[in-house]
């Protein structure tokens, strides 16, 4: 008789420990049945990776799965594996009647993520049981001390439970009481437990492998041949003997009173099954561990070819009660020999479950890349190409963090992966995306008011986080029909508020004033200023008619827009700091305005998060991949993120700018980002860049290309990112969002406050103050003054200079400043005058001229704006930059109602209390105050920074 089905007749069942949807499919299980007598099948997710993984045997279903429409990768996962049990459970199904529930079942594992927590546990079996949805079905669960309360509730609410990783006699103890105590609990509850099935899988080969390991180690060390021969004989003989006294707890367990009392109910016996049953030493019987574990009301689960192998050449014989003293005594030989099996069992759970998971993390990856490629496009690609060092680097951290599944934790809202203050508070913007979903309708409406009232312009008035996400969509997309054209105003320049306000008809324009805490001053300035422009143009009760907030609940913003009238305020949420905030309604409130398709922009978006979700592993998730890359340069020394996007989506970096610098700069560290710096031939850098291109699809520059390349063979990291179409910058968002917030973790910040913006604000406040007092700004003496300029700096700085050779001449101290910067350091011009076209291109100039004579990076931002981005890096990050502030004289000021700073006198109370905060903190910093007119100025600025290079 065929070996394996005479196991019936020792009253043994046996159980397959395999699955795969081909297997099923071609009637394989089905003749395992009937040929062999197989009564179960169990999986694991070993299991499902080889199946799935390591096949394409499920591209099909992954790819029907999506055509559904998009989903996470666990879900993906999920649904093709609830797929594969539920088919096994159905071939098992009359196997399940025949025996009227006393076998014939299937087993699926909970995530091994979950094993020490009981509540997420029950959760997810409670989950599973209810998607598989069949009686035959038994939902695996690791015998972990978490996991035993959740076994205890599983079986109390009725769901079968197979209990895995199960190594010692004691744990085995403790299972058999949770089966029980479960049972009763049931009972006690009106519940049927002849409906409740269990095993107790026992792992065999992992423990002889285990002992034979420290055995050998032991047999090496003795010198005493007798001693050698003992330990010698105990090899490949522990596991057996562990099993067979685990048997006999069973049999003392599963009879007596307690027993009794719950057979008559209809209970089952919880069988023990012998799991881990492949012979792993090719010098022992490869059936070893069927034949001698042999006996009634038990289970085998055994692989594909173990269980061939027993058809060929087994011969079962009742072994498990044979020698039941013999098992004792290698048991206590062993403990005598100085080998603690209690601690080879303890570290198998443990190294079982890291086993389970890196093959879930495996699993989750394939599943993760076909996804991708059935996506195709779909998902902005990402390719690393990173120097050898940095390669190693970023794939070391990333294997760091899936071992300790931080993409997990970080989605979990978990602060240790920072630096374990408050980051907890500020993840928000993790799920806003799916948040604003919920929204759609209320966006669709307000939409719909501001189409009907016919307004011809939107202008957000906001900064930094609140201002410069609309500001990439207002560049992004073009107008749309029948709705207004967006605008950004973040400025006191009263030269930019004046041209901003020519570029509109203040009656057919609505204000979207947006800030977070509502007590920023340039949004409230601005909105004096505008509401009370509107309400000359169409009556002071009308104005509010003009106005919406966007603001977190209860800020003054909040008070205010009521008091005057708003039509609408729209709440932010308070765990979202302002630079994650584009996801949020501080986007979507203007994106809605200009008529942008919300509905598109947030389902494309949230392909990337679920591209980025906590069950994509790292080396599959292009967040934390961009992240660890900006990371790991960060540390080591490529600290200038050196952003270039294509075309249509040339504003992206001054957002991206403003996330990376605000979030990492920091505590004397973190990432310079460099924004607009078009790319030069290799010799321009030094070795301090990382540069992430963007581009979208068929925007193609091959000139462009060409110098990439050239970085790339020069041995420059590079990341490129291709977007399908300028319709998926929302994915851009999230992926750079995730990425600052994974490179915050490996540079050891907390990326979510900026301790330092606020030290400037505090400063400029006294300022402002004083000039309210005095109706002046508290006077300040030139280090030189010329007919065209004055130069002011700290008294250190001042000297240094001098020491340097500056002497009466502009020429001489811009000369001195800019050859303070070294090779590491970059030049930042920080120009407080109007943004416009002109002015972009002469500090261009100037920028360009110091990057390719000094091979430094530069940066040229306009203030105030950049003090709500970069402004952070540069007084708190790295002390690496050389500052090169520009102010001049205001043309034209502008007052701004009810106060008597104008907006020309904040702006200069804003550039003061940055440069002293600048300088306070040592760093190097000159500020040149041009005189008279301003384009005359920038030119003569123009010349001698051309003279101080030359
Ligand atoms: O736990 C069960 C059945 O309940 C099995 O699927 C169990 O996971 C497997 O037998 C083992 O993981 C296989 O172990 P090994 O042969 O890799 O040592
Ligand atoms: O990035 C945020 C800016 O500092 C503005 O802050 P706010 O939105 O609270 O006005």
């Amino acid at each position: 008789m065929n070996p394996v089905k005479a196991l019936e007749q020792h009253d043994q069942a046996v159980w397959l420990d395999f699955l795969a949807r081909g297997f099923i499919a071609k009637g394989d299980l089905k003749k395992l049945i009937d040929q062999d007598g197989v009564k179960g099948v169990t999986s694991n997710p070993s299991i499902f990776e080889k199946a799935i993984g390591s096949s394409d045997e499920y591209d099909g279903a992954i790819t029907t799965a999506l055509k559904q429409g998009d989903r996470s990768v666990g879900e993906l996962y999920e649904a093709v594996a609830v797929e594969d049990i539920q088919h096994a459970a159905d071939v098992l199904r009359p196997t399940y009647d025949r025996l009227e529930g006393r076998d014939g079942f299937v087993s699926l594992e909970v995530s091994p993520y979950l094993a020490l927590d009981t509540k997420a546990t029950i959760i997810e079996a409670e989950r599973l049981w209810g998607a598989v949805k069949r009686e035959n079905l038994m939902i695996k669960v690791p015998a972990t001390r978490q996991g035993l309360a959740a076994i205890k509730h599983l079986i109390s609410k009725g769901i079968s439970v197979n209990i895995t990783l199960l190594f010692s006699q004691q744990v085995y103890r403790h299972v058999a009481e949770a089966y029980l105590s479960g049972l009763e609990t049931l009972i006690a509850n009106g519940g049927d437990p002849a409906r409740v099935g269990s095993v107790a899988s026992f792992f065999v080969s992992r423990i002889d492998s285990a002992v034979d390991k420290q055995l050998d180690d032991k047999i090496a060390q003795a010198d005493d041949p007798e001693e050698k021969a003992r330990l010698e004989k105990l090899k490949g003989k522990v596991a057996i003997a562990n099993a067979k006294l685990a048997y006999q707890d069973y049999k003392r367990l599963f009879s007596g009173d307690r027993w009794a009392k719950l057979e008559v109910c209809g209970a089952k016996p919880q069988r023990l099954l012998w799991a881990s049953t492949g012979t792993k030493n090719k010098a022992y019987s490869d059936v070893l561990y069927i034949e001698e574990l042999i006996g009634p009301n038990t289970v085998n689960t055994v692989p594909p070819a173990t269980l061939d192998a027993f058809r060929d050449h087994g011969k079962p014989r009742d072994s498990l009660e044979e020698d039941v003293d013999d098992a004792i005594a290698i048991l206590k030989d062993l403990e005598n020999s100085g080998i603690s099996l209690q601690s080879i069992t303890d570290t198998l759970v443990t190294e079982g479950l890291q086993l389970f998971a890196d093959s879930f993390d495996k699993l989750l990856g394939a599943v993760a890349f076909k996804r991708n490629t059935v996506l195709a496009g779909q998902v902005g690609t990402q390719k690393l190409a990173l120097a050898a060092d940095l390669d190693k680097e970023v794939k070391s951290h990333a294997d760091e963090w899936r071992k300790t599944g931080k993409i997990r934790r970080l989605w979990d809202f978990d602060k240790s992966v920072w630096t374990d203050t408050d980051e907890d508070k500020w993840l928000g913007w993790l799920n806003s995306a799916k948040a604003e979903q919920s929204k759609l309708a209320d966006y669709a409406d307000f939409a719909k008011w501001v189409k009907a009232r016919g307004f011809t312009d939107a202008v957000v008035l906001g900064m930094g986080g609140s201002s410069l996400g609309p500001e990439v969509l207002a560049e992004t997309f073009p107008k749309q029909d029948g709705f207004p054209k967006l605008h950004v105003l973040d400025s006191t320049d009263p030269a930019q508020v004046r041209t901003l306000e020519q570029s509109v008809t203040l009656g057919t324009t609505l204000f979207i004033v947006s800030s977070k805490s509502g007590g920023t001053t340039e949004p409230n300035v601005m909105k004096d200023y505008f509401l009370s422009r509107v309400g000359e143009a169409v009556g002071a009760d009308k104005a509010g008619q003009h106005f919406v907030a966007v603001t977190d609940p209860g800020s003054s913003m909040e008070k205010v827009a009521t008091e005057q009238k708003f039509v609408r305020i729209f709440h932010g949420d308070p765990t979202i700091g302002g630079r994650y905030s584009v996801l949020s309604p501080f986007g979507m409130v203007p994106a809605a305005a200009a008529g942008l398709d919300l509905t598109k922009l947030l389902e494309l978006t949230l392909t990337m998060v679920r591209s980025c979700g906590p069950d994509v592993p790292p080396s599959e998730n292009p967040g934390v991949q961009l992240g660890l890359a900006m990371g790991c340069a960060g540390l080591a020394g490529r600290d200038k993120v050196t952003i270039s996007s294509s075309k249509s989506i040339a504003d992206f970096g001054a957002w991206a700018e403003q996330l990376i610098a605000e979030s990492t700069g920091k505590d004397g560290k973190g990432l310079i980002p460099i924004d607009g710096e078009p790319l030069a031939a290799p010799g321009a850098y030094g070795n301090d860049r990382l540069f992430i291109d963007l581009r979208v699809d068929g925007e193609n520059d091959p000139a462009h290309d060409a110098k990439l390349a050239a970085l790339e063979a020069a041995g420059h990291p590079i990341v490129r990112i291709v977007l399908k179409s300028p319709d998926h910058i929302g994915q851009e968002f999230f992926r750079f969002e995730l990425a600052t917030a994974v490179a915050g973790a490996i540079l050891g910040i907390n990326p979510f406050n900026q301790p330092d913006v606020e030290s400037a604000k505090i400063k400029t406040r006294e300022l402002t103050a004083a000039f309210e007092k005095s109706g002046a700004l508290p006077a300040e003496k030139p280090a030189l003054s010329t007919a065209g300029v004055d130069l002011y700096t700290s008294e250190s700085n001042a000297a240094a200079l001098r020491e340097a050779g500056a002497n009466g001449t502009l020429d001489s101290w811009i000369k001195a400043h800019l050859s303070r910067a070294q090779s590491g350091d970059y030049v930042a011009l920080l120009a407080y005058i109007e943004r416009n076209g002109t002015h972009i291109d002469s500090l261009q100039g100037m920028r360009l001229a110091v990057r390719d004579h000094r091979h430094v990076a530069t940066c040229a931002e306009f203030g105030p704006r950049f003090l709500h981005s970069t402004g952070q890096a540069y007084k708190g990050g790295p002390d690496s930059g050389v500052f090169l502030q520009i102010t001049a004289d205001d043309a034209q000021d502008l007052p701004v109602p009810g106060q008597s700073a104008s907006f020309g006198v904040i702006k200069a109370a804003q550039a003061r209390g940055d440069f002293d905060v600048l300088t306070e903190r040592g760093r190097r910093a000159l500020r040149v105050h041009l005189k008279g007119d301003l384009a005359g100025g920038l030119k003569a600025l123009d010349a001698a920074v051309r003279a101080a290079l030359n």
